[in-house]
């Protein structure tokens, strides 16, 4: 017999990358976090988040293996902690494909948590602002607020105190993530401001993006925690040196590590650097682009319905 099996409701929504333009540490907190002030862009690297009726309780699953699809993970974590502010019932399931490497420096786990606060206020219609769900996120981790803005900011406090600033001018990152795996928690306790060499100028940053000028911005590039990680994996100075050789305007860590970015004004100069590193490395290397023009708009982006 067939039956006419209505279509399952379902939602998916695209989840971005982020990369650190500047990074500076300003002081260590008395809460165990410090304070720092930093240029943060999206890329179009994204995880993709698909949310499916389920009569009670959270269930997820992800492609990668061995990813905790439990409360370890920040996707889940952001569901239960939506399903317990405001006693929901109805349960949810949560498919999440990662195109996002894992502890790259990128905000993978970030940006799940902001694409599940973003798609659940839709799937149950709870009406929150972007203010709200930035509060809710904030809970979650510090980098969650950006991720939900995405686009061009400066993050200051421990990085969830965001102001818009003139977008990046449109370019391509090349990613190389290499295998070593950092932890940030590791890299903010090990962070010394006497082992740093240069400080970001965040406000000629700033400058160089208001005048939309590519150049100037490579050429501000800075992050101070490249001075705790790249001690601990020299390889990743090896591949920032490279990642210039191979072409790009300049490069740098992105966040705690260990992911190297450098920028490239077109597409089919950032395919060619990449195409030399990948000779020349044997770090996970990704061709993306700038995201702007979302800001006020969530940066995870609802693509069905
Ligand atoms: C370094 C950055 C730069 O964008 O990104 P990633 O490398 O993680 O992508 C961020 O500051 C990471 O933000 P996020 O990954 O959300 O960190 P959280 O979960 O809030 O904190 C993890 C741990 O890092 C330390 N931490 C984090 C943020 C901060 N401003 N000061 C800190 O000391 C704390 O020890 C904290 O327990
Ligand atoms: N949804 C998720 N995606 C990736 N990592 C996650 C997720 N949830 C929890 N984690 C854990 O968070 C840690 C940091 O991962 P991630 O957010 O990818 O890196 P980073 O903070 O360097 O940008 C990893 O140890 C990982 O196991």
């Amino acid at each position: 017999m067939l039956f006419n099996k209505p279509m399952d409701k379902t939602l998916t929504l695209t989840a971005n990358a982020k990369i650190n333009l500047t990074l500076d540490v300003l002081a260590k907190r008395t809460d165990g976090y410090h304070e720092v002030a930093m240029i943060m862009q999206s890329i179009d690297l994204a995880d993709r988040l698909t949310f499916r009726e389920q009569p009670s309780g959270i269930a997820m699953q992800t492609n990668v293996a061995g990813l905790p699809v439990d409360r370890r993970n920040l996707a889940y974590q952001a569901a239960e902690l939506v399903k317990s502010t405001f006693q929901i019932k109805t349960g949810i399931h949560i498919e999440l494909n990662k195109e996002i490497p894992l502890s790259a420096g990128l905000a993978g786990g970030s940006a799940d948590a902001a694409g599940v606060l973003t798609g659940l206020n839709s799937w149950w219609k709870l009406g929150l602002t972007l203010d709200e769900l930035c509060d809710l996120g904030a809970v979650l981790g510090s980098d969650v607020p950006f991720c939900l803005h995405g686009g061009t900011m400066l993050a200051t406090g421990r990085g969830e105190l965001l102001t818009p600033v003139a977008a990046m001018p449109p370019c391509y990152i090349v990613l190389a993530k290499p295998a070593a795996s950092v932890s940030t928690a590791w890299v903010y306790r090990n962070y010394r401001p006497g082992a740093v060499e240069v400080h970001p100028d965040t406000a000629a940053m700033l400058a160089f993006l208001r005048q939309a000028d590519l150049a100037g911005v490579a050429g501000k590039l800075a992050n101070v925690l490249e001075s705790v990680t790249i001690a601990r994996h020299p390889e990743i100075g090896q591949l920032k040196a490279w990642m210039v050789q191979c072409g790009a305007m300049a490069s740098l860590m992105s966040g705690s590590g260990p992911t190297v970015f450098g920028l490239a004004a077109d597409r089919e100069e950032a395919e060619s650097i990449a195409a030399k590193l990948r000779n020349l490395s044997n770090a996970q290397i990704i061709v993306a682009k700038t995201v702007g023009g979302m800001r006020g708009e969530n940066a995870a982006k609802i693509i069905t319905n």
